[in-house]
């Protein structure tokens, strides 16, 4: 499955025993050896009250909190697979509960949850809390703000996202000591209060088409910033997502497309 071309290798573990060590996952998100995708997404049982739970994995093989590409994948994974008919869903992740719906056009629509600015909720290394942190990467200083949408995220505000270093600096910033469990590290560049491009070296992935939570956590920091208005519509290189936020306290509401491409078997 696809949402905006951040791709998904999904399990039916309800009807099925699945578990799947490191090296079985790093080996179905192979490109080349496996079956290629960004994320593996297993679709379980729980018994916490939510209809499902859905575990995440990245590409790494590492297990993570959140993925907003992936629950909309996950609503119309369970509803094409008649695991269940309702809508919306309540599926809890190792970050809470979120609920995606399905909605008549075939998009969906999350309630991604509260963002999250305290650093060590994120976490992140810092004195205080503030909106933006100065962060040394390589010999220079560069202005990011942090949050997390339930997983960890930076966000950079550039002046043009295709010659922004996305690969470089990313995968330096993933790793940098002052994110203690690495972070996803998003390059927006503002084209008016409601409209932005992004980009997003993903923790546990690289670069992706399109990165749902990180498209959440750029336009919570553009708001923040003064310099967007809800709603924002998020261009990626994938395509589009729109995002809104009412501010503080509140929940981020993300809505896109989820597309399924193939379905099949695998002997591991
Ligand atoms: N592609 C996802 C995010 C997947 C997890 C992320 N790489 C992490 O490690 O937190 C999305 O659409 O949000």
């Amino acid at each position: 499955m696809h949402g905006l071309g951040n791709d998904f290798v999904v399990f039916d573990c309800i009807n099925q025993n699945v578990s799947l060590n490191r090296e079985q996952i790093r080996f179905i998100a192979d490109r080349h050896f496996g079956i290629g995708c960004d994320q593996i997404l297993l679709v379980e049982k729980t018994s916490t009250g939510a209809d499902f739970f859905y575990r995440i994995f990245n590409a790494d093989g590492g297990e993570v909190e959140q993925c907003g590409n992936g629950a909309r994948c996950f609503v119309r994974f369970v509803h094409d697979h008649g695991l269940t008919k309702k809508n919306p869903v309540r599926v809890t992740t190792l970050s809470g509960e979120i609920t995606p719906v399905l909605q008549e056009n075939g998009d969906v629509m999350v309630d991604m949850g509260i963002p999250l600015f305290e650093p060590e909720r994120i976490p992140f290394v810092a004195d205080k809390q503030a909106i933006t942190y100065l962060l040394d990467v390589e010999g220079k200083t560069v202005k990011i703000s942090v949050l997390s949408m339930g997983n960890p995220h930076a966000v950079r505000i550039v002046e043009n996202v295709e010659t922004a270093p996305v690969n470089s600096e990313g995968a330096f910033i993933e790793t940098h000591p002052r994110f203690p469990k690495r972070v996803n590290v998003g390059y927006m560049q503002i084209d008016d209060r409601h409209h932005i491009r992004l980009r997003v070296f993903e923790r546990g992935a690289g670069e992706t088409l399109a990165c749902g939570t990180g498209a959440c956590a750029a336009v919570v920091t553009g708001i923040r910033q003064n310099l967007l208005d809800t709603p924002v519509s998020v261009s990626t290189r994938g395509g589009k997502l729109s995002v809104s936020w009412d501010g503080e306290n509140t929940p981020v509401m993300m809505t896109g497309p989820a597309v399924s491409v193939f379905e099949g078997e695998i002997n591991l």
